[in-house]
């Protein structure tokens, strides 16, 4: 099968790195564009890196993102008009960059998720099962720890977790979400769901639901030790989405996890 001219934007941060490393290792793809937020005269693998334009997507399929929000949507613009497909592991967006991400899944195919890896999106569907197993007698949390670079609170992976405990409540999610804290030593169960992220080290993800009822205490844990994995994911949504017509897509239709 003809290979696939992979573009990853942001290629010198922590994901940009780790996707260079993974994509050179897959024959699956051809790595044909590299993008950084301003002019450097430096090449990787052979490429020349450059900014996010109409001409170093033109000879790309697939563009794969995680940076910052700004640099995703400028990518989503060129992308509609040149009919690219993007997969997006950007997080923070806001509420109007989501819709805005939306707007753009009319135009073109768009993978988009907080958190590539098989175990949070397994962990997600678990969340799921367990709020809509348990009654209101139980209150539910989210904990959530990263590397101290990290910008945005709480993690994507933390907000689709507390979207599983919504969606199993048969809830909208942003009805639920209650205080953010950030590097509280501990934070309490609320009415609504209390997040609690810790910033610190080179953590590289972990993340907890906790539900109680105060007679007893649950517990669903990820812990993440190693990048490859969410660029593996991210690989796989690449291939993926080669033949979905447009429209926004999560790892969970990647995934089967009904
Ligand atoms: N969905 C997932 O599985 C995962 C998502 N992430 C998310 O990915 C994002 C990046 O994470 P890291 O790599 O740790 O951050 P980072 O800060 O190490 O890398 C971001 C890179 O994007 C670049 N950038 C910023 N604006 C740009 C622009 N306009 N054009 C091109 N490049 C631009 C920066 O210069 C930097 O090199 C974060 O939002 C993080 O939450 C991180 C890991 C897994
Ligand atoms: O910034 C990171 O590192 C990560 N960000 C994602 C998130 O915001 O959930 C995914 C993963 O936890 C690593």
């Amino acid at each position: 099968m003809k290979k696939i001219n992979l573009a990853i934007s942001g290629c010198l941060g922590r994901m940009g790195k780790q996707l260079i490393k993974s994509s050179k290792s897959n024959n699956n793809f051809k790595l044909v564009a590299l993008t950084e937020s301003k002019p450097l005269n430096k090449k990787i693998a052979g490429i020349k890196l450059s900014q996010n334009t109409d001409q170093t997507f033109e000879n790309t399929d697939v563009i794969i993102d995680f940076t910052v929000p700004k640099c995703t949507l400028e990518i989503l613009k060129i992308a509609s008009k040149l009919k690219k497909k993007v997969v997006i592991g950007t997080t923070g967006f806001s509420q109007k960059e989501e819709n805005s991400i939306k707007k753009y899944s009319k135009q073109i195919s768009i993978l988009k998720a907080g958190n590539m890896s098989l175990g949070v999106n397994l962990l997600m569907y678990l969340t799921e099962i367990a709020s809509k197993s348990l009654n209101d007698e139980y209150l539910s949390k989210i904990f959530e720890a990263h590397h101290k670079h990290k910008k945005d609170y709480p993690s994507g992976t933390a907000l689709m977790l507390g979207k599983g405990i919504a969606n199993g409540k048969d809830k909208k999610f942003y009805s639920v979400i209650g205080k953010k804290f950030l590097n509280k030593k501990n934070f309490p169960y609320g009415e609504k769901i209390n997040f609690n992220s810790i910033r610190k080290g080179e953590v590289v993800g972990e993340h907890e639901v906790l539900f109680s009822s105060g007679k007893e205490i649950i517990k669903l844990n990820h812990e993440a030790f190693d990048r490859a994995l969410y660029s593996d994911g991210a690989l796989s949504a690449a291939i993926w989405l080669r033949t979905k017509k447009p429209g926004l897509y999560s790892m969970r239709d990647l995934l089967n996890f009904k």
